[in-house]
């Protein structure tokens, strides 16, 4: 289970126990205010409904579908809590014409939409279940007299804002959840390709050097840099040459697919492959297929290019041992070969040996 997730369960957790706790603490002064001889009645609620009704609530949070059903269980604890009040109003009354508070309901919503974190969804329909409860309730114990259309319009009237609110708070957190999304993109993603960034590139490949070094495998870097893209630029102009960049990015995309592959933007016209557990043979396949790919795109170059079709140069290392070198060391060497690459007229792969 995710760390923030623990976290989030132990937090509901102790959030339970406080509402319990709070509801034991509100018996000292119910017992004040009510005659002696409703007391058990009064104790048998508290001790024998809600209070269990709770604990049976963090009992079910060890449950392993508890995620799933979250919202839809304190939507019942919320209904149970705030119906087993009812029945305490409603027995007070029928059977000690004693009118017990109601401010208890709203108290519910409260701790249950804001405490416990019901969704506005929910809490909406548990608003108007208890909204409805309350009114057959006067309608059965009529306890507050004159002032029983008032207590009802103040029971909706909160119960409603209570929702309301937590649609506010939804609706916020849901815009600043999805701008969080899109910084994230923005920070990690070159808008161009949607390729990693140099920067992302960087983090990635380190947390897979790690990885290659704890399992021992290799770790492999390749450098492509589009050939004579200057001309095609020059010839083409700078959006033709965005095209290709993009197109670069798709035939990267296309060959490295497998969960570990890391594949990046490093700079205009250059990109940076890092893979790990690779072997020579495949390493030589890959750069292949790298060069094929290309050719079959058939991308006319400007005149005076190195080749009549656009295409790109390789420059590729390949370490059997990740713990004797670091990615900047790797990334060097691959850089290197590229030159190489270039030197030896384009259009080709150079692999580096270690
Ligand atoms: N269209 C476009 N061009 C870019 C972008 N980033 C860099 N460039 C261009 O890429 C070109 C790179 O040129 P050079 O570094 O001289 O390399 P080259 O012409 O490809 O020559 P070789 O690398 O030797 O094959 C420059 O003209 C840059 O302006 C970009 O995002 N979009």
């Amino acid at each position: 289970m995710p760390i923030t997730k623990a976290k989030d369960l132990i937090r509901l957790r102790v959030a339970l126990v406080i509402g319990a706790l709070i509801v034991a603490s509100f018996m000292v002064a119910d017992f004040l205010l009510l005659p002696s001889t409703m007391h058990s009645l009064y104790t048998y609620d508290r001790l024998f409904i809600q209070i269990p009704i709770i604990f049976a609530v963090v009992l079910l949070s060890f449950w392993r579908r508890f995620e799933y059903y979250r919202a839809y269980i304190f939507t019942a604890l919320l209904v149970l809590l705030t119906y087993s009040n009812y029945w305490l109003i409603l027995v007070c009354w029928q059977e000690f014409q004693f009118a017990f508070p109601y401010e208890g309901t709203i108290l519910y919503a409260f701790y249950c939409v804001f405490a416990l974190g019901i969704p506005f969804r929910f809490a909406i329909t548990s608003a108007v279940i208890n909204i409805a409860g309350f009114i057959v309730l006067m309608w059965l114990a009529p306890a507050y007299g004159d002032r029983m259309p008032i207590s009802i319009g103040f029971v909706a009237a909160s119960l409603f804002t209570c929702s309301y609110a937590k649609y506010r708070l939804d609706s916020s957190l849901s815009l600043l959840k999805k701008t969080n999304d899109r910084l994230t993109k923005l920070s990690k993603f070159d808008p161009l390709t949607e390729l990693l960034n140099r920067r992302a590139l960087r983090n990635q490949s380190e947390s897979l050097l790690a990885y290659a070094r704890r399992h021992n495998v290799s770790l492999a870097v390749l450098m492509l840099d589009l050939d004579d893209f200057k001309k095609y630029n020059d010839k083409f102009g700078h959006q033709q040459g965005d095209e290709v960049i993009r197109q670069q990015a798709s035939i990267l995309k296309n060959i490295f697919k497998r969960e570990t592959d890391i594949v990046g933007r490093y700079g205009g016209e250059e990109f940076v492959v890092v893979l790990s557990d690779v072997d020579d043979k495949k390493l030589v396949q890959i750069c292949e297929n790298l060069l094929k790919d290309w050719k079959e795109e058939n991308v006319p170059h400007a005149p005076g290019a190195v080749n009549a079709f656009m295409s790109c140069s390789i420059g590729a290392v390949m370490t059997k041992k990740p713990n004797d070198i670091t990615i900047d060391g790797l990334i060097d060497i691959a850089d290197k070969a590229l030159y190489t690459a270039k030197d030896k007229g384009k259009a080709r792969f150079e692999i580096a040996q270690m």
